[in-house]
């Protein structure tokens, strides 16, 4: 039995839960409480920039039992099992966190990896009576107090923030040297993203959020995922616009999908408490073919404000929102969910061929 700190967990409208910390908790933190119903991938969320300034709260009781991968990385330099080199999420709440763990790939506890990185764990928290008070009121904003900590951080708003700014990298990274020459805008990428981009058909140039790649002469753009909200990224919206007069293929994911949305005129909104789990049924319009993908936005396109020039490419099936778009004539298209998985169901990787199919 490891020893045990208890800690406070209190949501904007004054709800609180009691637990006990594991991981780091020599600070209370702080951040906007979701709630996720995926069954795995604690490592691959944790480490997706998605997630910066959020706290997780997992649905699924058993968290930690098959511990945490090495950092290795691929001859590209990129980690080998993991969505990025940090722990972007500022805590994970869950209902009972095994200090127990194994798996034939893991190398150290979840409790260990929360430490080196600096972000609380918190456990023995009812995770369902949480969500429903999520589900219910929406997602909050919240923060974690182990006991005996006296500074108390005040609550940010998480809208007003250029998220993507501080986690997209600062520096053009080029890999591969393929034939079709590929931009893809990082504004806090996932690395399984990266990953499916380099072919042997591709050199894939990766650049910040906020780059001019109008001038780089490429044969097709991919917009990445990416943390907070997406109408705080007028730069890559406005380099965005140029693209969609320079006529080449254009593809994006989640974030990625927001800002195809944000301009071409279109709206988006945030959703009540988002979707963040592995069993997002999709439907690609105009066909029966549905998918089950992996979610992790709060942010949705407005399907009604789309303009003439585009059309819906798919659509949630639990609430109808959208889940991608595509250009009506120009090879223009992006999804809401992730092809790239990490973790979570690989059905959509197909995405990434038919981009890649789609640069002549
Ligand atoms: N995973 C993402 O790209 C998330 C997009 C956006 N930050 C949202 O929450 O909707």
């Amino acid at each position: 039995m490891q020893p045990r700190r208890k800690a406070t967990l209190t949501l904007e409208d004054g709800s609180c839960f009691h637990g006990y910390t594991f991981g780091y908790d020599e600070e209370a933190t702080t951040g906007e409480v979701v709630f996720n119903t995926a069954m795995n991938g604690y490592n691959e969320s944790l480490s997706d920039p998605s997630y910066a300034h959020q706290i997780m709260v997992m649905t699924y009781p058993h968290v930690g039992n098959y511990g945490v991968p090495p950092r290795d990385k691929d001859s590209n330099g990129l980690s080998k099992f993991l969505e990025s080199d940090h722990i972007h999420m500022h805590a994970i709440v869950v209902s009972d966190y095994s200090y127990a763990y194994s798996h034939w790939n893991a190398v150290q506890s979840l409790d260990s990896w929360l430490k080196e990185e600096k972000v609380m764990g918190l456990t023995g928290i009812d995770t369902r009576a949480l969500t429903k008070v999520l589900r219910e009121r929406g997602s909050m904003k919240g923060v974690i107090v182990p006991e005996g900590v006296k500074e108390v951080p005040a609550f940010k708003d998480y809208n007003k923030i250029n998220i993507v700014a501080e986690k997209s990298p600062k520096e053009v990274l080029t890999y591969g040297n393929g034939k079709k020459k590929v931009v893809l805008v990082d504004c806090g990428a996932k690395l399984n993203i990266v990953r499916n981009l380099i072919t042997p058909d591709t050199t894939l140039i990766r650049v910040p959020w906020d780059y001019d790649f109008t001038k780089i002469d490429y044969d097709g753009l991919f917009i990445s995922n990416g943390p907070g909200d997406p109408t705080m990224c007028h730069e890559t919206i406005h380099h965005l616009r140029e693209a969609f007069n320079i006529g080449k293929p254009i593809a994006g994911t989640c974030l990625g999908n927001q800002l195809m949305a944000l301009a071409s005129g279109a709206k988006i909104f945030k959703l009540k408490y988002g979707h963040r789990s592995h069993n997002q049924p999709v439907r690609r319009v105009g066909t029966n073919s549905c998918f089950i993908t992996s979610q992790n936005h709060s942010f949705c396109v407005d399907s009604s404000t789309l303009s003439d020039e585009w059309n819906e490419l798919y659509v949630n099936l639990n609430d109808g929102t959208n889940e991608g778009l595509i250009h009506k004539e120009k090879p223009f298209f992006s999804v809401q969910f992730h092809p790239e998985a990490c973790g979570g169901p690989t059905d959509t990787l197909f995405i990434f061929d038919e981009f890649i199919r789609s640069i002549k």
